[in-house]
């Protein structure tokens, strides 16, 4: 499977070769090897994908930014209905990019897949009248080691596509205006 490297070390965007014919298309959305060879190539074994996820939201949604501390999740992110801003953003303090954010459009027709290496903050916002995005984890979800990074945080300054007339939907938790154990970057 193609991938392309992103300014982000370790963040990395698989782009799988669709097959398409009259039925529609095929493609594969996963290869062990495939997975393995990206971190073979940075002298880096490759985590096991523990867990899988979906989730399905409406347009306007905005999900995160999201992240373990104790116990990081990488997460292989992919959206097999509707489209996506999918947003990284690194928090790994030892890394050059620490606080520089990435966003990739993911969305059912380019098949894109992001890989969020363990360490990041991940979240999305919905660009389709209604997505469904999966991923596999390689961490189990642990409620009490989850944190939120305000999406709208404004050292990040992450340019999320929104549109003027519409207010992104964002749960409680999500929301700086209600959580007030949300995070402030860089506190
Ligand atoms: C993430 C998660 C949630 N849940 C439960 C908790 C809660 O009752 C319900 C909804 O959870 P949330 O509101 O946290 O779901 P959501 O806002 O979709 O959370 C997700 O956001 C994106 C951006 C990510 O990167 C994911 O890792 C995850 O944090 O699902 C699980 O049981 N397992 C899980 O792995």
């Amino acid at each position: 499977m193609k991938y392309i490297n992103t300014p982000l070390e370790g963040l990395i965007i698989f782009t799988p070769k669709q097959f398409v014919d009259e039925r529609g298309f095929f493609m594969e959305t996963f290869r062990q090897t495939d997975f393995d060879k990206v971190f073979e190539q940075r002298n880096l074994t490759a985590p096991q994908l523990v867990q899988e996820n979906q989730s399905r939201s409406v347009k306007h949604v905005l999900r995160g930014l999201h992240y373990q501390q104790q116990f990081p999740q990488g997460k292989l992110v992919r959206v097999s209905h509707g489209c996506i801003f999918d947003i990284a953003v690194d928090l790994r303090q030892q890394s050059k990019t620490y606080g520089q954010w990435f966003a990739q459009e993911l969305s059912a027709d380019n098949g894109y897949q992001m890989w969020v290496p363990p360490g990041f903050a991940h979240g999305f916002y919905v660009l389709s009248n209604l997505a469904d995005i999966i991923y596999k984890c390689s961490e189990y979800y642990q409620p009490n080691d989850e944190y939120t990074l305000a999406w709208n945080d404004s050292t990040l300054n992450i340019q999320w596509p929104l549109t003027k007339e519409a207010h992104p939907i964002v749960s409680e938790k999500d929301n700086p205006n209600l959580n007030p154990n949300i995070i402030k970057f860089g506190c």
